[in-house]
Formats: structure tokens, sequence, C-alpha cells
């Protein structure tokens, strides 16, 4: 608690707000007080300071000032949002219980808590992100994962070896992680993120029953029985899920195990390095960026999950190849993306519905996106593809529940059910009563005045209605005549007589409350609407993740058009054929300036050394063979005029250098803690990328290790790609090693580049050049000239323009023994000293 007076001290209303914070002693707790939100305590102190709210005081309570801050209920969104992304929970504590027949403060109740991996709401989350919950079940050697995409409604589980759990985290942003007590941090994460729990929620008995309670029999079909901890770990953080949410997670339908001998490989250090779906510098281009050009969010965010786990070449590749390829035929894949277009975020609405959290927005959208279905069916079936047929039975059209849509709710409803005003007019004879018993009241009452006079036949009556006494009917004491028996008296004024009947104490009963009356019947139609659309959520979801794919699969279709790519081919023989190669992030940038390459490995040859100037191109031309590779594996086509690929379980990447200082480690550890894993772990079928290895230490230190990688991979037959300013690595003389480099011209001062890849070692080093075209001053560009002629002299190397401008390895330091005999003069020596130097000599030579 955060208070330690005595709780008796306090006042009902700060005793409750304490019993609600013990719940949640994580949580900023939120506590609804008519129109705003509170925070009291610690709790206000910090959101001041998070969200730049003003820190007051509410009164007292045990003679105390309390702390408070506050936020209007109508803008929570905003500043949940900002606490979200700060990382912090939000328990929202509600008024449940009626302000008028309560007893001392209202009743509340936390009716959720908000946590960084558990949004669910449209206002909270941005479209494009997907923020993941994890869950860890460490047991000895083995780790099981589970990830939770809760507004998606989709689980994925993984089982690893422990060592490798710091990896598999790594590569899918996660917004939380869960794990039993006692889990020490994992490498790389944030502990703001780890939330330790109880051990016994990761224990099998508790597990067991989570599992049978979601899943059932249907727990066997998903293919994860023999992973017993990744099931723990998807139990553990349903029910973590569940008790954040405050509902059972009815959106997730099964389990997604993700199998390594599935996946084509790509470890974290690779997604960032090639700039998969994030730029090195922030917001700069990316691979996703390229691609994202789909129509709804929920393509995009497939296309994202494509390109974080690309698939091994299967069936799965190839029924996508099938799709691209037949939407790229003929008038192309327009008219489907145009089907696409009014299509909604359907996926996120959809969990919202079996949340029963889903707004009156949420269910216009849901509509217009089932408005979109018909025509999108009927345009697949206008293109007559066969790859295309699944879908069409795939995309049901939901007639009834459109049907129920389009006639209970308004064109455009409004964001929350609170102020009422959603159901269509006509939709329900009681709403429209209520609705216009409340807007047409003065109407109402002079129908009921006609009718009363017409009954009674006394034409002076009147019906009226005041705020103190209600409604009456008005007798003027002029008439005379017999007053009506189910007439009962209310008032006597000076001048007439007040009634009031059943019929009009009804109209009064329901006028007065008409519009509370309205605004519950709303509410109450809205939840059979609800009720009647959450038992398709799941033909629904599996609906949307159609339109999700042939959205993702229509643009990549259009991309592989427009961009100019080919299918790629996949072989079984281990082979890695491109003509033309590009770039493809690179070429958006530079157009037809871009200068294609092949590049050429097959069973002999597994290893192309790669020489040449800086700002040559050797990069670029790496990063664009895994990217070709990589684009493949999600199924697409390839910036390239042809691409025959055979099988490929891993990419790994060592290129550039990046200190990771708040790891304690330097740019040469990080170096060669990512060559030291390729090694490990690359395989005769990896790709494999090194981009200037060993160049972060002493000369021959770099030089020695970048050799023995060079031969251990080359050894081991894995398709290597070996870019090196160390010249004399090119006198490798290996079985399946061959040189290429990329070429520039000089003219006069200036270099060009000409971006060609060659077959052969570098023969010329422009280090000066690019030096000069980078702004070093003149006179720096001068010395240094003067400075690499002398070098080169004392080197005894021939001239600079034939051969490499480094110092070759085992020449550059003559050895100790060697150097000792050149310094000798033989017939100065006595026959007992010649025999001591012999001696030396040999000393030196071991
Ligand atoms: N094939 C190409 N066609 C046209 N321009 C290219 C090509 N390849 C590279 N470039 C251009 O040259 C620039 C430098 O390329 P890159 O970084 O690949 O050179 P590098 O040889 O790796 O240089 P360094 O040795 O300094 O790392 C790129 O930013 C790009 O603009």
């Amino acid at each position: 608690m955060t208070d330690p007076t005595p709780l008796q001290n306090h006042t009902p209303m700060m005793r409750q707000y304490f019993g609600l914070k013990e719940q949640c002693p994580d949580a900023l707790l939120f506590y609804r007080m008519g129109d705003f939100y509170e925070l009291f305590f610690e709790d206000a102190e910090k959101a001041a300071r998070l969200l730049g709210i003003t820190l007051t005081s509410r009164g007292q309570s045990a003679g105390q000032a309390i702390p408070m801050a506050g936020v209007p209920v109508q803008s929570v969104d905003g500043y949940l949002a900002k606490l979200v992304r700060l990382g912090e929970r939000v328990a929202i504590g509600e008024q449940i219980g009626e302000a008028t027949t309560a007893k001392g403060p209202v009743e509340r109740a936390i009716v959720r808590v908000i946590t960084p991996g558990t949004i669910i709401d449209s206002a909270l989350l941005d479209a494009g992100q997907e923020p993941l919950l994890l869950a860890l079940c460490p047991d000895g050697q083995r780790c099981g994962l589970a990830w939770l995409d809760a507004a998606g409604g989709r689980l994925m589980v993984r089982e690893v070896a422990d060592t490798t759990i710091a990896d598999a985290i790594a590569r899918r942003p996660v917004a939380e992680i869960i794990a039993p007590e006692d889990t020490p941090l994992p490498v790389g994460v944030d502990p703001q993120k780890l939330q330790l729990l109880e051990k016994t929620g990761f224990q099998t008995r508790r597990t067991e029953a989570v599992l049978e309670r979601y899943f059932g029999e249907r727990l066997a079909s998903f293919g994860c029985n023999d992973w017993p901890l990744a099931l723990r770990a998807a139990a553990a953080l349903l029910n973590y899920a569940e008790a954040q949410l405050r509902s059972s997670l009815t959106q997730v339908q099964r389990i997604h195990p993700e199998r390594a001998e599935d996946e084509l490989y790509l470890d974290a250090t690779a997604l960032r390095a090639l700039e998969v779906v994030e730029s090195l510098q922030g917001n700069g281009p990316t691979l996703f960026s390229l691609l994202h050009k789909t129509q709804t969010a929920m393509g995009a965010r497939l296309l994202r999950r494509w390109l974080l786990r690309p698939l091994r070449q299967g069936p799965v590749l190839a029924t996508r190849q099938e799709v691209i390829a037949a939407l790229t035929q003929g008038s192309g894949p327009t008219a489907i993306q145009k089907a696409l277009h009014g299509i909604a975020d359907a996926e996120r609405i959809l969990t919202r519905i079996a949340l029963k959290n889903a707004s009156p927005r949420d269910f216009a959208q849901l509509r217009s996106t089932l408005q979109a279905l018909p025509t999108l069916r009927a345009t697949l079936e206008e293109t007559g593809h066969l790859a295309l047929a699944p879908y069409q039975e795939r995309i049901a059209l939901f007639a009834a529940l459109r049907t129920l849509l389009e006639a209970s709710l308004v064109d455009a409803p409004p964001m929350t059910q609170r102020d009422g005003g959603y159901i269509r007019a006509g939709y329900d004879a009681e709403l429209d009563r209520l609705q216009q018993l409340s807007q047409n009241l003065q109407e109402v009452l002079r129908d009921l005045e006609q009718q009363e006079r017409q009954r009674t036949g006394i034409t002076q009556l009147k019906i009226q209605f005041n705020r103190v006494h209600g409604f009456y009917i008005e007798i003027s004491r002029s008439y005379q005549g017999p007053i009506p028996d189910d007439y009962r008296r209310r008032q006597t004024t000076k001048n007439a007589e007040r009634y009031i009947n059943d019929a009009l104490k009804v109209i009064e009963d329901q006028a007065l409350s008409a519009e509370s009356l309205a605004l519950s019947r709303e509410r109450l139609l809205f939840t059979q609407v609800l009720e009647a659309a959450i038992p398709e959520v799941p033909t629904l979801q599996d609906a949307m993740t159609a339109v999700a794919e042939l959205d993702g699969l229509s643009t990549l279709a259009e991309r592989a058009i427009t961009l100019h790519w080919c299918a790629p081919q996949f072989v079984r023989e281990p082979l890695l054929h491109i003509r033309d190669g590009r770039h493809p992030v690179v070429e958006a940038q530079i157009g037809s300036n871009f200068v294609p390459n092949d590049l050429d490995f097959d069973k002999e040859q597994r290893m192309l050394l790669i020489t040449g100037p800086n700002m040559g191109g050797k990069s670029t031309y790496m990063r664009q063979t895994a990217l070709i590779v990589l684009l493949a594996h999600i199924g697409s086509w390839v910036p390239a005029r042809e691409a025959i690929i055979g099988p490929i379980d891993q990419i790994f990447t060592r290129i550039g250098a990046a200190d990771d200082l708040a790891g304690g480690r330097s740019t040469f550890m990080v170096e060669m803690s990512e060559t030291a894993r390729i090694l490990h772990l690359a395989t005769a079928q990896s790709l494999v990328i090194l981009d200037e290895i060993g160049r972060g230490t002493a000369t021959y230190d770099g030089l020695s290790i970048a050799w023995a990688t060079a031969e251990a991979l080359v050894e081991r037959g894995v398709c290597t790609l070996f870019a090196t300013h160390y010249f004399e690595l090119t006198e490798l003389d290996l079985p399946g090693l061959r040189n290429a480099h990329l070429d520039a011209l000089t003219q006069g001062d200036q270099v060009v580049f000409l971006h060609r890849v060659e077959s052969g070692p570098a023969t010329q080093s422009y280090g000066l050049a690019v030096a000069k075209l980078a702004g070093i001053p003149d006179p720096v560009v001068r010395r240094a000239r003067q400075r690499l002629s002398q070098l080169e002299e004392t080197t005894q190397q021939p001239t600079r323009n034939t051969a490499p401008a480094q110092l070759p390895l085992f020449q550059a330091a003559p050895h100790p023994a060697v150097q000792r005999l050149s310094q000798l003069e033989p017939d100065q020596l006595s026959p007992r000293q010649a025999l001591d130097l012999l001696y030396t000599l040999k000393e030196l030579a071991q």
C-alpha cells in the first residue's frame, strides 16, 4: 500500500481505493471519479511526471492531503497510449455500481489492466504495430517460448536450447515478457519488460487445465504435443493475459508451432544488418517499406511477419508463387487490390468482438468489410485463375450478419456507446418509441390530449407538465360536467383541477426516464448484435486471414510488375545463380543508374572473395544477394533477370561495425562474437556474408583471423561472400574459392566507380581518392600520398598500379633469425663464436 496510516483512519473512498490498489500494486491505478480518472499518492506523482499533467491534491484522508493527478475520461486514450509506450502498466478502476442507490462510495472494480503486451484497443494501437507478449518456460537445457499477439488473436510457440534463448527473443520485437520467478534476465532484454511470476503458473498441472479449457481435443491437431515446455509457456501466457484483460481470450483459436526445419533462419543481427524491417539510420528506407503498398493494415502486418520469418522451399512457398504468378497475368492485380480497398482492420475488430469490447464504430467497419466481400469474391471468380480458387472458398460472405449490421446500425456511428445514437431508426419499435418520447414530448402530449378530449368529450381539457408536479390533465373550473372515473386528483389550483390517469402516468414515467431508457435500450440492442456476431468470430477470422494473404500476395504481384522482378526458381541442387541481380532498396533510390550484377555458386564454387575500392559496391552486392534469397523465401519474386536457388537453411551476416557499449562489448568484440556464431552454426546450406572481418584490431591479427575464417568456411562448403580490403587474402588458394572485384576508373584526380563485379582480384586501391572525395583537406591527402610512396618503397612493393598497395603478410616482418643472419660478418667470427651463434639461431628458429 502507498500509505502507511491504518486503513480505518481513511475516508471510505480512500479505503476503497486502497483495496483496488492492492490488487495491482505494479500498475498505475486510474480511479474513475465521474468524468475523470484520478491517480493518487505515488501514482499521481509518477503520472504527473510522465504525462506532464498537474500534480495537485484532493482533500484530506487520515489528516493528510492526498497527492492527486487526473485526466478527463474523454481524452484518456492519448494518456494511456503514452504510458503504455513508456512500458508502464495501467489498471482501470471503473464505477460499476449505481451512483444513486449505493451507500458510501459507488462500487468500483478493476475492469482490466493495460500492459504493453496485452493491448487490444484501436486507440492505443498503431495499425502497423504488433505488440507481442512473450512467455518463457525454461527447464534445464531447454526453454519453451510462446508469443501472443493479443490484438490479432495469434499464439505462436517454439522450443529451443537454452543457449539460443537470447537470439529467439531478439528476432521478434516483444513488448512484454513473463517468466517463472528465478529466471535470469535473458541477454539483451530490457529489465522493465520482464515480469517474474509464481512458478506454479508454469507447472504442468495448472497449464494442462488452461489448455484443456481453451482447446480441448483440438490441441493434438496443432502439432506441438512434443513440445511440453512450449505448451506450458503458452498456457501461462493465456492465463496471464486473461488476468490483465479480465476476460477469456476467445479470439485465440489455435496454437501455431514454429519449427526450425521449416524456416530459413535469419538471426537478429542479419535482420538488422540487411535493414529488413528497420533501417540502420532510424527512418530510412527498408525492404519492408519498399513492399508496404498493401490495401489493408492486416496485409501490411502479414507481409512484415513473412519477412521476419521466411520459410524454406516447400509447398507453402510454391503456393504463394503460383498465386503471384496468376496475379501478374492479364490485367494484373489491380482489380483485386481495388476490391480489397474498403476492407477495414477486421482482424483486430474481431478480437474486440470476441472480448465484448467492440465499439459501435468497430461494427460499422465490420459492416463495410462484409459489404466489400461479394465484390472481392466476384473479382476473384472473374480472373478465372485456378490458383485463386481456394480464396473464393475461404472468403465466406456472412450475409446474415451483414444484413443485421445494415439494419441495426446508423451509417456513421459514434466511437463509444456512451451517448447513444448508434442504433438505426426503424430497427426496434420500442427504441423508436422511447426516442420519440424524449425527443417529441410536446407532440406526444398533444396527441394524448386530443385522444382524451375525444374520449371524455371535455373540450376544455389540457395536458401539461411542470418540473414540480410532473404531468397532469387540467380541467378548468368552468367545466361543470362529470369527471371520468379513471382520473385521480393530483392538485387543485384557483381556476382548475389537475388530474392524472394511468395512460398519462405511463407517459410520465417513461418521459422522465425516456432518455436513460433509450440509452439502455440501445445498449441492450447493441449487446444483442454483439452476441449474434460472437459465434461467427472463428470463421470471420479465417476469412480475414485469407483476405490478408490475398492482400500480401497481390501487393507482391504489383511490386513484381512495377519493379521488374522475376520469379525465382527453386531447385534441390546446392547452387545459387543470379543473373542481373539488383539491390531493391538502393535501386529504388537511384533508379536506372543501378548496375546489375551476376552471382554463381554451385557444388564446386562456394566462396567469392571480393576486393575493390571503398564505395565500389561490395556491400551492396553482398546485401542484394541476401535480399534476393530472403525475398524468394517469402514467396516473392526477386530483383533479377533470373534466379535459381538451391536449398538454403540460414543467412548470416557480419556487416559493418557497431559498438555495444551498453552490453559491455567493443566494436571488435561484437565483430568477433558475430564471426564466432557464424563459425559455430553455418552449414553447407547456409549463405554467409562477411564484410571486412578483422579490421578492428592490429593488421596481422585481423588478417590472420580473416584468413583462418575464410579457410574454415570454404572447408565446410558454406556459400560465402567475403569482402575484404586485405589484398593478401586474394592469394588464398583454396578449392571452391574464387576472386572477384569491383572496379573503378581514375580520370585525373577523379575516381569513377563502375559498380560492376568482375573476375579476379582488384589491382588497385583507391583509398586516397575516396578520402579526397569524402572531403579530407587537400594538404592532408597530399601528405598521405607522400607517406604511401615511402611505405611502398620500404616494403619494396613493385608499383602501386600493378599490385595491391598493402603489406604482404609474410614479407613485412623478417624473421629474427633472418635478421640476425643478415647482420653477421662471417669473417669476423672465431670458431667458438660461430658455434655459439649457431645455437642462438637454432633457438630463434624454434
Ligand atoms: N551496383 C550498383 N549500381 C549503382 N550504384 C551502386 C551499386 N552498388 C553500389 N552503388 C552505390 O555505391 C555506394 C557504395 O556502395 P557500397 O557501400 O556497397 O560500397 P563498398 O564497396 O562496400 O564500400 P566500403 O568498402 O567503403 O564499405 C552505394 O551507396 C550506392 O549508392
